[in-house]
């Protein structure tokens, strides 16, 4: 039987190095009542605030209602002082975790930094290329970038097109900083399954087969079949 079988519906399961295999599931493009009954129910979600539209005491609600979840909210929708006052919110309404976008005004960071070291929620500094998946150096030197904010996961999404970009994304996980690492796109799908497996803090999956909040993100049930059947080899 495979270690993480008893995990069905939840997220979590031990992989067979030792290290804890998570799959968060991304929350975004749903009512309030369904991102509540989301959250009462799965182990590890992140809440895409950018693409809820909650109410400041809905963020509240959603975010005590559950001890593991991440906060994230892209520039977008919301300028960065709404943007601002929504994390901040979530971390004092108990967010387990926070993403900060690398490339964030430095205002906007040290808030949301100050505020999550206060409160103890873990601060992931994320960085995305929607286009390509850089070269080696340029991801080195991102992930020296991230280092300085001094995060509790470095988080690096590409769009991957092939599977030297795929390679190239796995290999940041050679590292002793704790990593979290997304290829997206149909070319990324390999390195959601097996990221998790090789050391990435989690990986990312989607709610419904038809409410994927990233290009490539595969459905919650099929990617733990997958990462289930990788354990059994
Ligand atoms: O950064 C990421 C990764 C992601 O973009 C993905 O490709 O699964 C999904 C986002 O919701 C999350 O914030």
């Amino acid at each position: 039987m495979p270690e993480c079988a008893a995990i069905a519906s939840h997220a979590i399961c031990d992989a067979q190095n030792g290290h804890r295999v998570m799959i968060c599931i991304a929350l975004g493009n749903l009512t309030y009542d369904e991102c509540l009954h989301a959250v009462n129910t799965l182990d590890f979600a992140e809440i895409r605030l950018d693409m809820l539209a909650l109410t400041h005491e809905q963020v509240a609600t959603v975010f005590a209602a559950n001890s593991n979840l991440i906060a994230t909210c892209r520039p977008g929708k919301y300028d960065d002082d709404e943007r601002q006052r929504l994390l901040l919110n979530a971390i004092a309404s108990g967010a387990a975790y926070v993403d900060i976008e690398m490339d964030a005004a430095d205002a906007f960071k040290q808030a949301v930094i100050q505020a999550a070291r206060a409160r103890g929620t873990k601060i992931i500094i994320s960085y995305h290329d929607f286009e390509k998946t850089p070269l080696r150096e340029e991801l080195e030197y991102v992930v020296r970038w991230c280092s300085e904010f001094n995060p509790d996961i470095i988080k690096i999404a590409c769009m991957a097109h092939s599977p030297r970009d795929n390679a190239r994304l796995l290999g940041l996980l050679d590292s002793d900083t704790p990593m979290l690492v997304v290829g997206m796109g149909e070319r990324g799908k390999i390195s959601r399954v097996v990221s998790p497996l090789l050391g990435s803090f989690c990986t990312f999956a989607s709610y419904t087969s038809d409410k994927a909040t990233a290009p490539g993100q595969l459905f919650k049930d099929d990617i733990q079949a997958l990462i289930e059947r990788m354990q059994q080899l």
